[in-house]
């Protein structure tokens, strides 16, 4: 079975959010399951300043290719190269209009780069000559390939068995613009209907991608059914219901050889569960790094995220100095709104000694954060899967999280009694439950401590890898092809 991922964004390639980490890693593992998979992205302009950071080199293979059906004349590139230490191909979609931004989701145009990117995908593979059976799609920015699949491209031999699996990572972004981009995409005036792309006046990328692949999935079987209800729906519960029987939830999983506490290069000092004590010496660098007084009496707590509205910031912020005002240290790395940024420089100026707040984007550190803190906190409003937490407990830090999406799916709270669990959380969005579940953390590795270990020990026997994933996008391929039988 030949699968050609399709993403805007691809770890190590061009990363923003969890979504490049998913489609860099999983087609790894789906060849441990005999599929044969291809990865498809635009060639943003970081995808060359990474290539010698992350050793891949780019080739042009095929140049001035037009679009057919697109009000535009701009042609593009395709240019190869392969996920690193891999033969997988990854092809990438090169035009200097539409790609050459600084940051992936700048540029002149979303809406058009993503209808440019979306349809590309169909002239590209023909030039390859690379016959797919499905076309896993992924988030809003690539929605329009199904439609474009089923109405422009509905009758060209070349795609006649292909099917396509949607995956939505993250249902708050649906790619929602002015209805004079349907001229611009060449699709069919038809669809312009409330049974199409249409929504509220404008057109809905995800929406065409709901309504028109084969089958779709979530990154988390809790999100798959929270997503079909108002609360969670972003207005397209509606649409999300009527394809109910086609909606599944995976689990993502993490990348086991990628984010490896015994062996990965990027932390301080390696560690396993038989050497834990290593991980304290991680922890004192960083304190040291960070200008944090070095001591392992006090529980690090680290967050890493991208500072928006979803990951729980607002009731954060409202308990965040009384959190402070514990025996803790608190590391933050993180951009986003401004005014989250503010708020998190303006906290360390009043917790000095408390409160690391660092608002950049920066990969190394966020491992030595995930390696070196003792807890980590993701409060989320909604959580499609999460990988934060995943990470963490990777490393054998304790998730305090709120239990939502993904989050209830992997953080089981920790219990006494049975010593079972591998975190803490709360179920209601409310900062003053959020307090609590710190408090609880708190108060478990300070006068806890034989819990505080076991804890860990569960955290580092979670198991989170990709295999058991892998097999079931596997499976859901398979349900996507027999559609097309
Ligand atoms: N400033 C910074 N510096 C370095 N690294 C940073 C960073 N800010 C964030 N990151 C990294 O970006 C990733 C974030 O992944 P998440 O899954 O936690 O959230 P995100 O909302 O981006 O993903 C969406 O897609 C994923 C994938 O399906 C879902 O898990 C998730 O629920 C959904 O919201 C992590 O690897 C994190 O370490």
């Amino acid at each position: 079975m030949k699968v050609a991922l399709v993403s805007y964004e691809v770890y190590p390639f061009a990363k923003v959010g969890g979504l490049a980490d998913v489609v860099g890693a999983l087609p790894k593992y789906l060849k441990k399951f005999s599929v044969e998979p291809i990865v498809i992205m635009p060639k943003h302009k970081i995808v060359e300043k990474n290539a010698e950071k992350f050793s891949y080199s780019l080739r042009k293979i095929k140049e001035g290719i037009s679009l057919p059906y697109l009000k535009t004349d701009e042609k593009f590139d395709i240019y190869q190269t392969f996920i690193p230490g891999t033969q997988i191909p990854v092809y990438l979609i090169g035009n200097d209009y539409y790609f050459s931004a600084e940051q992936v989701y700048e540029g002149p145009d979303l809406a058009e780069q993503a209808i440019y990117f979306s349809a590309a995908v169909f002239e590209a593979l023909k030039v390859l000559r690379e016959k797919v059976d499905v076309l896993h799609i992924n988030d809003w920015q690539t929605g329009l390939v199904p439609v474009y699949l089923k109405t422009l491209y509905k009758d060209d031999e070349f795609f006649s068995k292909t099917v396509v699996l949607l995956t939505i990572h993250n249902l708050g972004y649906q790619g929602i613009f002015d209805s004079s981009y349907m001229n611009f995409s060449g699709l069919p005036d038809y669809l312009y209907n409330i049974d199409g792309i249409e929504f509220y006046g404008k057109i809905n990328f995800l929406k065409g991608g709901i309504l028109f692949s084969d089958v779709i999935n979530t990154v988390s079987p809790t999100y798959a059914q929270e997503i079909q209800t108002k609360e969670y729906g972003e207005k397209l519960d509606g649409v999300l219901r009527l394809r109910s029987s086609d909606l599944y939830g995976i689990l993502n999983g993490i990348d086991y050889e990628e984010y490896n506490p015994e062996t990965d290069k990027r932390i301080y000092v390696n560690y396993s569960l038989q050497e834990i004590e290593k991980k304290y010496e991680n922890k004192k660098m960083l304190q040291k790094e960070l200008n944090l007084p070095q001591t392992n009496d006090v529980p690090v707590i680290g967050m890493i995220t991208r500072l928006v509205d979803q990951k729980g910031l607002d009731i954060l912020s409202e308990v965040l100095r009384y959190i402070l005002n514990m025996d803790v240290q608190f590391v933050l790395l993180g951009t986003g709104d401004k005014k989250y940024e503010e708020m998190f420089k303006e906290i360390e100026k009043e917790f000095p000694d408390k409160m690391s707040a660092n608002i950049t984007f920066d990969i190394v550190l966020a491992q030595k954060i995930y390696a070196s803190s003792d807890m980590f906190l993701m409060p989320s409003r909604y959580e499609p899967c999460g990988l934060g937490q995943m990470y963490s407990l990777r490393y054998g830090t304790i998730p305090v999280v709120r239990y939502t999406g993904g989050l209830a799916d992997t953080v089981m709270e920790y219990d006494e009694e049975t010593m079972k669990g591998n975190g803490f959380g709360f179920k209601e969005y409310d900062s003053a439950y959020l307090l609590k579940a710190v408090a609880r953390a708190v108060d478990f590795f300070k006068n806890k401590k034989g819990h505080w270990k076991k804890l860990i020990e569960n955290a580092l026997k979670t198991d989170l890898s990709w295999e058991r994933s892998a097999n079931e996008y596997v499976k859901i391929y398979n349900k996507a092809l027999n559609k097309r039988r």
